[in-house]
């Protein structure tokens, strides 16, 4: 999985590397690195090429400046919109070359009226210390109005490199087509607000010494993370060998979400699925009768995982539904009612905290903002840490749903998720991801490799049904249950290894 690293790693590498390298080699480095990534991102010949270049007052606005040089030099016609600030050595040498190369230096009224063909956004960094705002957000505001490719320069300008926010109150941010980060990749660029301004993102190392890296505490989630988990069905098997899942929800008037989770567990391989309802139980799902309804009450959820929560309701017999669950030595998914049951009765809480088994929890920003008594705004100022520290307090592994999913281990562990679109943003695809992580834990995924695995699966699945039209308007919950069929055979036949 790519690493991710904080603003203060990267400052440490820089530190590190800096003192081996010639004053300057660094900003020179992301200077040309950025020039090659505009270059592939120029429509046509570079001559007819016209290209506007900001750079702004610190070293991100020196990144910038060797840029345009470059492009210049390569014959692109090159305005650049130039900010005093920084007094470094090498940004100097950076306005230096620029000014020594045909690029032109225009004033911010010359944006207007020309027909970019690239923006390449020099104008802050990881060094932005407070909102864009003033002449610099009309400035960000001018270049969102325009159509053509956006390059950030590390990160684009505005926002938070280690939260993914907008760098607040009342600030803004460029919204990039495409940004190429230095030295590592940034958690910031792939959560909350991130994803809309980073666009594509391509990673320049600077050629820097792999030994100057800390291990890294933060990845994006990819195939390599959770693969080794996926096994191929030996011909000897049987539906006993896949496992059991127990969806326990379906208070009156909510049958349809531990449907959709128990549809979901179903296709995604489990060997047998229960429906369990807290309220009056249905005879059968006559749209998957291959799902067995019972009653939750009396029910031994010690048989199987126990996905709990989906319609499950706020009521007493829930709350004790519920801590039979959690009681079962056997893993265990928590979502949507089950958790706010939790966030409600601190019994619960300490109950989930002295389990041994796998404990997943599935929470969007309001249920961790109820988990950990605080405002949905607090939770999306820092995603990160809030999914740490959650997964800290109830020693679970926690996924924080949004884009950009942050799953967190107790340990400290963190991946975020790059696959998803917009076409879950509707109701009842929680309950199918619920699903998803049950019917992967029951067929003997590790809890960890279980939540990476059903989050990345539910994500691609979104992502090919989009790709086909279906969605990102209007995708149902119950048409990624197909789709997440297919990638997770695909994975399987492409990585399963043998029983
Ligand atoms: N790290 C590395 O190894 C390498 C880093 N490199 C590059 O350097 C970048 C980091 O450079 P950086 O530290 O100079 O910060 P940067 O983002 O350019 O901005 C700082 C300037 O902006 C100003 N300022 C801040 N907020 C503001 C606001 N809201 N409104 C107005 N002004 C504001 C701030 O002023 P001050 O706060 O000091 O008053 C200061 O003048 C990094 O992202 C990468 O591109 C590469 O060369 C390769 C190696
Ligand atoms: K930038």
């Amino acid at each position: 999985m790519q690493p991710l690293y904080t603003v203060t790693q990267i400052r440490q590498i820089e530190t590190e590397s800096a003192r081996r390298l010639s004053e300057g080699a660094l900003m020179q480095r992301a200077g040309q690195a950025s020039a090659n990534a505009a270059l592939d991102l120029l429509p046509f010949a570079t001559s007819r090429a016209s290209v506007l270049v900001l750079a702004g007052p610190g070293n991100n606005g020196g990144d910038a400046l060797e840029a345009a040089a470059h492009l210049a030099h390569a014959g692109a016609q090159v305005a650049v919109v130039y900010f005093e600030g920084g007094s470094a050595p090498e940004r100097a040498r950076a306005v230096e070359r620029a000014h020594a190369s045909p690029a032109r230096f225009v004033a911010e009224d010359a944006i207007a009226g020309v027909e970019w063909h690239l923006v390449i956004d020099g104008l802050f960094g990881i060094g932005l210390t407070r909102p864009i705002t003033g002449p610099f957000a009309a400035l960000v505001a001018a270049l969102n109005a325009l159509t053509c490719p956006i390059l950030a320069l590390d990160v684009p300008s505005g926002l938070d490199a280690d939260t993914g926010c907008i760098v607040g109150p009342a600030g803004c941010a460029v919204r990039a087509t495409h940004t190429l980060t230095f030295i590592g990749d940034k958690p910031g660029l792939h959560t909350c607000d991130g994803r809309d301004h980073a666009g594509t993102v391509n990673v320049a190392h600077l050629d820097i010494d792999a030994a100057h890296y800390p291990a890294a505490t933060i990845h994006l989630n990819g195939v390599d993370g959770f693969a080794q988990a996926a096994v191929a069905r030996p011909q000897n098997s049987h539906k006993g060998s896949y496992g059991i899942v127990s969806v326990l929800g379906g208070a009156p008037g909510m049958t349809g979400a531990p449907i959709l989770a128990g549809r979901a567990a179903l296709h995604a391989g489990a060997g047998r699925v229960f429906l369990c309802f807290a309220g009056p139980a249905l005879q059968c799902d006559p749209g998957q009768p291959e799902l067995m309804c019972r009653a939750a009450h009396g029910f031994d959820f010690a048989t199987g995982v126990t996905v709990a929560g989906p319609g499950l309701g706020g009521s007493d017999e829930a709350a004790h539904l519920l801590e039979q669950a959690i009681a079962s030595p056997q893993p265990l998914v928590v979502d949507a009612d089950g958790l706010n049951l939790v966030a409600a009765r601190s019994g619960l809480a300490a109950r989930l905290r002295g389990r041994k088994a796998a404990t997943l929890l599935t929470p969007h920003p309001l249920e961790a903002a109820r988990l950990l008594a605080t405002s949905i705004g607090a939770i999306q100022r820092d995603r990160l840490d809030s999914a740490r520290r959650l997964a800290a307090a109830l020693h679970a592994i926690v996924v924080l749903k949004g884009t950009g999913t942050v799953i967190a281990a107790p340990g400290g562990a963190i991946v975020i998720n790059p696959t998803g679109n917009p076409a879950l943003a509707t109701a009842g695809t929680g309950d199918v991801l619920a699903g998803l992580c049950g019917a992967l834990l029951a067929q003997g995924w590790p809890g960890w490799e279980a939540a990476l695995g059903a989050v990345w699966l539910h994500g691609m699945a979104a992502d090919v049904l989009v790709a086909d039209g279906i969605g990102p308007v209007g995708l149902t919950a119950g048409e990624l249950v197909p789709a997440i069929r297919t990638a997770l055979n695909r994975l399987v036949a492409r990585h399963g290894r043998r029983a």
